[in-house]
């Protein structure tokens, strides 16, 4: 194979995480902010995995892999016969052994995104025809904070997968496009000018998927799903629907900066539903119902866009949201001040992704006063936050082209 570079995007839940581990309905977008990786042959015989973002760099023999780790991961020999199936509790202490983490300590969260790796480029070029396992250079470069709740480990499991597929053959892009930044909204009438097919982009998905799993713990494969296929979706008991009638929503991000791990945080939340079934069944089909009327929200501003009827109807259920989710055990303080100083400017703010730290997303109404806009991210940036400005909607994985020729890839992808 040739230098080949992906990208994927992170998200935004608007409504419905945490619950939607229990089967319940949420709704999420892509963000305009993107993981990339660049592979390269090389000729030295090694896969080397360079991930600067979590200050990791790796280094295996092809044949220590082939002799070492493989046959404990496949037992039959690789021949086209392995499919995509989560790594058993047996497999993942197999891998923790060959990467080197002491048996009686646990991996760290980063640590676990190298196990991810091992594990996928094992079984994906496993699940192929091809039965020569490639030496290759992996560089991957994030534009999304990782751990903060904006998808950095569903964008990093769509692009791994992504790259395995089309280097094992398994899909094929023959047609690299520029990736327009601006306002795209990715839908699937758009999804063929990103590169594959559909059938392609649902077996990256799928492979995605059993990343997030070994990063996340148990996943509702929300993150991946948007990742992979951009624009805006629902998303129930791994029933994936494009929101067709998506509006135009500008949004503020905001980073509080406060570290935490979506594997952590989704454990709590399985802990207090343990505790407090009845309780908690009643607040997730509360958050469910949040989630479903946000979408009817959503379809009638598509039709009208500057409905300021239809815009405090959002704020009111970002507020019912946010409270919930706090009941839940997954706020934290730094989120609490965010919505506090926000809404000193009239402005709804709610956690996004797992919560505890991590990102909120505040709502822009159409018309809203830009000086006001303007102070509150100063406010924000003045109190450690960090901020950004954007419309939900990018698109799905995407291949560029190679070398330099694409504006859109970051130069650091081609340092080493
Ligand atoms: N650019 C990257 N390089 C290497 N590993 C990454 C990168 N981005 C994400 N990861 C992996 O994902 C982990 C962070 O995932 P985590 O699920 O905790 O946060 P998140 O995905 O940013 O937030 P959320 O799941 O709430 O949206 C990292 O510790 C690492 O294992
Ligand atoms: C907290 C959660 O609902 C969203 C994390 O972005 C977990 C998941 O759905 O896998
Ligand atoms: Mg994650």
């Amino acid at each position: 194979m040739d230098e080949t570079i992906i990208s994927a995007p992170g998200k935004v839940i608007l409504h419905g995480e945490h619950a939607v581990v229990y089967g319940k309905t949420a709704v999420a977008s892509s963000l305009n902010l993107r993981c990339f990786v660049r592979a390269l042959p090389s000729e030295d015989g090694c896969i080397n995995l360079d991930l600067p973002d979590v200050f990791l760099q790796r280094q295996w023999t092809v044949k220590s892999v082939q002799d070492n780790l493989l046959p404990r991961l496949v037992q039959n020999g690789y021949d086209g016969i392995v499919s995509p199936e989560p790594a058993s509790e047996d497999e993942l202490e197999i891998l923790k052994e060959f990467a080197k983490i002491p048996k009686d300590s646990t991996a760290t969260t980063s640590e676990l995104a190298v196990i991810a790796f091992l594990y996928l480029y094992c079984k994906v070029f496993c699940s192929s025809s091809k039965r020569t396992l490639p030496a290759f250079r992996l560089r991957m470069i994030s534009e999304l904070p990782v751990g903060a709740g904006l998808g950095s480990s569903a964008a990093f499991s769509v692009c791994l997968a992504a790259v395995l597929l089309q280097w094992s053959g398994q899909i094929s892009c023959k047609s690299p496009q520029h990736l327009p930044r601006e306002d795209y909204r990715g839908d699937t009438a758009m999804s063929g000018s990103l590169g594959w097919s559909r059938d392609e982009q649902l077996l990256i998905n799928k492979w995605a998927f059993l990343g997030e799993k070994i990063i996340h713990g148990q996943p509702s494969g929300i993150d991946n799903s948007i990742s992979t296929l951009g624009g805006a979706i629902s998303f129930q008991n791994k029933i994936i629907e494009t929101v067709q009638k998506m509006p135009k929503l500008r949004i503020l991000l905001t980073n509080t900066k406060v570290p935490r791990s979506t594997k952590l945080l989704v454990a709590g939340v399985r802990k207090r539903h343990e505790k407090h079934t009845l309780v908690m069944e009643h607040m997730l089909e509360a958050i469910e119902g949040i989630a479903q009327q946000s979408l009817r929200v959503f379809a009638a501003l598509s039709d009208k866009p500057y409905d300021t009827e239809a815009y405090a109807e959002l704020e009111e259920l970002i507020d019912i949201n946010q409270s919930l989710l706090n009941g839940t055990g997954v706020g934290h303080t730094s989120l609490d001040k965010i919505v506090a100083l926000t809404a000193r400017y009239n402005l709804h703010t709610k956690l996004t992704g797992a919560g505890g730290g991590g990102c909120t997303y505040t709502l822009i109404k159409p018309g809203a006063d830009e000086d006001d806009i303007k102070n509150v991210k100063k406010e924000l940036e003045l109190e450690g936050f960090q901020c950004w400005e954007t419309c939900v909607g990018s698109a799905g994985v995407a291949y560029h082209p190679t070398g330099h020729s694409d504006p859109t890839v970051p130069q650091q992808l081609f340092e080493s």
